[in-house]
């Protein structure tokens, strides 16, 4: 259930570039500059439709190109699922799966479930909370097929709103009112299946990851629906306030999902490599659990696997990734900077070199 081929074409530095890669640990070797994000970033636009390094579509695209294009063949027992999608400069997006185009990303994003850790991911501890909803989001998306769906509801009623609130039409208020039940209605949906979906991540995760290292023993995860009481009384009372901002205040857009250590924020007091160790525990976990639920495996991009960590962090690493059954793809600067890392592994592991864009043999 592995991505077994990947071609490019066009994409950043990269003007043509075909490998397979093994369904177990991938690592992708290479200079400063020579294309090793690149080929990531190009394995993430295939699963989700989009760079996890830029919101400008035109900065994948080669230089002086009109569009870039990525390839893949998903294998699903004993079919093989091909899979492609291209953007060009104008934005517009070509998806093709099993040979048929397709509309939806998100249709992509079931087959392919992607995580990825870079050094931006720390974002999840240090960033607001759409981070750490997106991150929670991703779960809930895989295992409740309804999820989508609801959510997506909930985001067209929610922009109802929010446009009434800031044009304020004649009778807004009991236009908004009339929307409001729907409101609450899929706000509730949305509730139940990120709370569903927590308490079986928090098993297992203290089940399974939590063992690996001391540092998870203290860890609380906390969750805060967006809203407290009866959200229908809730938006009747803050009307007032939500009109005069323009936006709505309290619902499930406005959820987190924090962490926490011995009590405190784990962003103010684990070490930076302790918070390392717990992003990577976090995703593992997820991809762990969204391949149990599922029966896919999903795959794990890490760029820049850290180097500068102590023996024993490395080694907390190393039983994480070994506990991980996702397909990996790590880029690493030269194979001696990941040693320490990947031989505790006992996984299959390939290697691939690149060079100013190309893959090169060694
Ligand atoms: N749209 C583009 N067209 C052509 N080249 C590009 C484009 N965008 C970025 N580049 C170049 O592609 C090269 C590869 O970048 P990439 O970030 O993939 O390198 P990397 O191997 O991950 O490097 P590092 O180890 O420094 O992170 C860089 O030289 C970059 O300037």
């Amino acid at each position: 259930m592995s991505l077994n081929q990947i071609s490019l074409n066009n994409f950043r530095n990269i003007e043509a570039l075909s490998f397979s890669p093994s369904d177990q640990i991938n690592i992708i070797l290479g200079e400063n500059g020579s294309g090793k994000t690149s080929l990531l970033e190009a394995i993430y636009f295939l699963s989700n439709g989009r760079s996890f390094r830029t919101n400008k579509h035109k900065l994948m695209i080669r230089h002086e190109q009109t569009k870039c294009v990525v390839h893949g063949k998903k294998q699903l027992h004993s079919l093989s699922i091909p899979i492609g999608i291209s953007k060009d400069l104008q934005g517009e997006t070509q998806l093709r799966i099993q040979g048929q185009s397709s509309r939806k990303i998100a249709e992509l994003a079931q087959i392919l479930p992607t995580q990825v850790i870079t050094p931006e991911s720390y974002e999840l501890f240090f960033g607001g909370p759409k981070e750490r909803r997106k991150f929670l989001d991703l779960g809930v998306f895989h295992v409740e097929h309804q999820f989508y769906s609801v959510w997506k509801d909930f985001n067209k009623v929610l922009k109802q709103r929010n446009a009434l609130l800031k044009s304020k039409p004649v009778q807004y208020q009991l236009q908004i009112r009339t929307w409001d039940r729907e409101f609450v209605r899929l706000a509730e949906q949305i509730n139940m299946f990120r709370k569903a979906y927590i308490s079986r991540f928090e098993r297992h995760f203290f089940d399974k990851i939590g063992v690996i290292s001391p540092i998870f023993k203290g860890l609380e995860m906390r969750y805060d629906a967006g809203w407290k009481g009866d959200l229908a009384e809730l938006l009747n009372a803050q009307l007032e306030r939500d009109s005069k901002l323009g936006y709505t205040t309290k619902g499930p857009h406005k959820a987190d999902f924090n962490f926490y250590a011995n009590g405190h924020g784990v962003e103010n007091i684990l070490s930076r490599g302790q918070l390392k160790l717990t992003l990577y525990a976090l995703k593992i976990a997820q991809n762990n659990l969204i391949e149990a639920e599922t029966e896919k495996q999903s795959i794990l991009l890490i760029d820049d696997l850290p180097s500068e960590l102590s023996q024993d962090t490395m080694l907390s690493i190393a039983h994480l990734l070994a506990e991980c059954q996702s397909q990996l793809f790590i880029t690493a600067i030269n194979s001696e900077s990941i040693q320490a890392i990947v031989e505790p592994m006992k996984r299959n592991v390939e290697m691939f070199h690149v060079e100013h864009g190309r893959l090169i043999t060694k």
